[in-house]
């Protein structure tokens, strides 16, 4: 039979997206949507070494370069730890970052994958 585009997609990067737009969810404003850019954050490519966001994840997943998922859980961590360090706490973007942070992990516990099965071996 012929498989349906998506379904010709990885295993690995079916799941990801979909892990990903359950991510996506917990960031109603779209804060973490794109690359934070230096005009509205100034100083921000020079604190933030390793920038990253929704639109870089979801082309990394894209371009198969996440190996495993705790890679993708690393860039998801990555990306509201560097929005705890570049905002003060007590703004809205640090206070976004830190919900989704615990609401993110809160969806990638083993309990929550399991029913997923073998893909994550
Ligand atoms: C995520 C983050 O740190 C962030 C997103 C934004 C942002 C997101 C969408 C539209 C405009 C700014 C931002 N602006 C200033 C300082 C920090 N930020």
């Amino acid at each position: 039979c012929v498989l349906k585009a998506s379904q010709k997609r990885r295993p690995l990067s079916r799941l990801l997206e979909q892990l990903l737009r359950n991510l996506e969810k917990r960031d109603p404003h779209q804060f973490f949507a794109w690359p934070v850019n230096d005009n509205f954050a100034p100083g921000y490519s020079t604190i933030i070494k390793r920038p990253m966001d929704f639109s870089s994840i979801k082309q990394k997943i894209d371009d198969n370069e996440y190996k495993s998922l705790n890679c993708f859980i690393s860039d998801f961590k990555l990306m509201c730890n560097n929005a705890m360090k570049y905002n003060k706490p007590g703004t809205v973007y640090h206070k976004a970052a830190k919900r989704l942070l615990h609401a993110g992990l809160k969806q990638l516990t083993p309990q929550k994958l399991r029913p997923l099965g073998d893909i994550l071996t």
